[in-house]
């Protein structure tokens, strides 16, 4: 169930699962049956339920569920944004099987134990303004928590986005598989708890959609994990070189580093220009150091050394000097992340990187966060849109998957796919961390992971490392956190795996 259908996408299954034989009404009637279940379950102690109906078949959602609680002994109001005789299809059918009275919608709504909110869901479809929007406002201001169908109410399904304001949730109860606004900021917060609940569509159903966007979970990449063999050697498990800044600036490589040789890569090596060297030789003690001062130099000892995944632009300095090292690094056999500096030095002269990118068949992974992404694409991409939206677009201009960092990282492949990840905490939103990210991916991709997995799995896992840490995290407490979590995904050798990227 790790595909997310946007609104448009939700509405194709439904239409194929009620083509297939499951009247919509049947459909309204579990969806809104699992509503009031969920409420039963979570807020047992309410009494007093306000029911706020829209116009729509999430208004449908809400008579049902009204109906369920009031059978279970709640004392349930309904109040609906239209009359009775203008509701149409299911939703007139749920309604007409709600007997008791419906108040007209408005601001006085007390204090109830809690607040269905019913009003909107897929079907938004412009900016919230006037009455409704005054009813959403006195909603968060009532002091009633709130259960969400299927999405707070003016939350842009597809986007994440507020459509002109909407529902703070305590929990959204939502159906068949989760949305991109569910995942998307501000979308996610607005969500509180989020529940997802079968109402009878099967998965070759959804599958007939083939849906692209997908939330970030093992399930999308584990089976493309690198496999470990006892009688391999340490060359077998890819060798990853990270470029260093100069003297002053080698910390955020020496992340890098870090986060590439726990990941698993065999060998790691810093390359470094040569006023780098003593400052980096005693701080290395597993991976090894060689002296690269021109694109030249690197481009020579990723062939000679065999190195499989570079990570370039952490510390690197932005200017000239990366920039040529990026464009000979992409012209090399390895597979390359390319982050921070390497991103920045190409403000305003993206042309010049796309065009290397366009041309390279090797993977590469652009990581960039939202500030790094504003200025590389400045120009060159749609003015609006969601990140999801932004993420594939940029992936497909620059052939390359992109990495679009931040509390809800998405990431995108040329081929349209993409995934989003919901599992970051805030304290992980610090200095550094984004460094070590870059070496996970690059120790994943030098093991031969596809770039896709690579970068989605590896954005999973530094979550899931800065979650089982919890707050006081710094960025160097990241790499060793990941024992524990990489120990769930070995797997053993298959004669078809691949020995490593080149
Ligand atoms: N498989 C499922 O997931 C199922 C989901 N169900 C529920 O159905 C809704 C979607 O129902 P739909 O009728 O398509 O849409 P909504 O009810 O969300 O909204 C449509 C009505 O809202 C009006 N609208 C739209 N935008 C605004 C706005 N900004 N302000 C005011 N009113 C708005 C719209 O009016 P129009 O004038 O634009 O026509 C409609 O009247 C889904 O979310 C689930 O809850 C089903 O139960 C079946 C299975
Ligand atoms: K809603």
């Amino acid at each position: 169930m790790i595909e997310l259908l946007t609104p448009t996408e939700m509405q194709r299954v439904d239409r194929l699962a009620i083509a297939d034989g499951s009247p919509g009404i049947a459909l309204m009637e579990r969806a809104g049956a699992q509503v009031a279940e969920a409420i039963l379950r979570h807020f047992a102690g309410a009494r007093d339920v306000l029911v706020l109906c829209g116009s729509g078949n999430n208004g449908g959602d809400g008579f049902i569920a009204a109906r369920h609680l009031a059978e279970a002994g709640m004392h349930v109001r309904v109040m609906s944004a239209v009359a009775r005789e203008a509701l149409a299809g299911d939703a007139a059918l749920a309604a007409q099987a709600w007997s008791a009275p419906l108040e007209r919608l408005s601001t006085d709504h007390g204090r109830p134990d809690l607040i269905v909110d019913a009003l909107l869901g897929a079907g938004l479809r412009r900016d919230v303004a006037g009455p409704l929007a005054a009813v959403i406002d006195a909603v968060n201001t009532s002091g009633s928590p709130v259960v969400a169908v299927d999405l707070p109410s003016g939350i842009d399904g597809a986007t994440g986005a507020i459509r002109g304001c909407a529902i703070q949730a305590r929990q959204t109860v939502t159906f068949v598989r989760c949305k991109p606004g569910h995942f998307l900021l501000p979308g996610r917060e607005l969500c509180g708890e989020r529940l997802l609940f079968d109402i009878g569509i099967s998965d070759a159903t959804v599958d007939e959609i083939g849906a692209g966007t997908f939330a970030n979970r093992p399930t999308l990449w584990q089976a493309h994990w690198p496999a470990i063999a006892h009688d391999r050697h340490k060359y077998d498990r890819g060798h990853v070189g990270v470029v260093t800044g100069g003297a002053t600036a080698t910390g955020a490589a020496r992340l890098a580093i870090r986060g590439a040789f726990r990941t698993g890569a065999g060998l790691v090596t810093a390359l470094a220009p040569a006023e780098a060297a003593f400052v980096l030789a005693p701080a290395l003690e597993g991976p090894m150091l060689r002296i690269a001062d021109t694109a030249d130099d690197l481009q020579k000892l990723v062939a000679e050394r065999k190195i499989s995944a570079v990570v370039i632009g952490p510390g690197t300095g932005v200017g000239e000097g990366t920039r040529k090292n990026v464009l000979g690094i992409l012209a090399t056999d390895a597979a390359v992340v390319l982050d921070a500096d390497a991103l920045t030095s190409f403000e305003g002269e993206a042309s010049l990187l796309l065009a290397a990118l366009r041309q390279r068949p090797r993977p590469t992974v652009l990581t960039p966060h939202a500030g790094e992404f504003h200025r590389l694409f400045r120009g060159l991409l749609p003015d609006a849109g969601s990140k999801l939206d932004l993420c594939r677009h940029a992936a497909r201009q620059a052939n390359a998957v992109v990495l679009f960092k931040g509390a809800d990282s998405v990431v995108a492949a040329p081929d349209g796919r993409a995934s989003i990840a919901d599992n970051a905490p805030p304290w992980l939103a610090t200095a550094g961390a984004g460094d070590v990210l870059t070496g996970i991916i690059a120790g994943l991709l030098a093991q031969g992971m596809p770039a896709f997995e690579a970068a989605s799995a590896a954005v999973w896992i530094h979550g899931k490392a800065a979650a089982d840490f919890g707050p006081g995290l710094i960025a160097e407490d990241l790499p060793d956190q990941l024992p524990s979590i990489l120990r769930s995904f070995v797997r053993p050798w298959r004669d078809d795996d691949p020995l490593r990227v080149d």
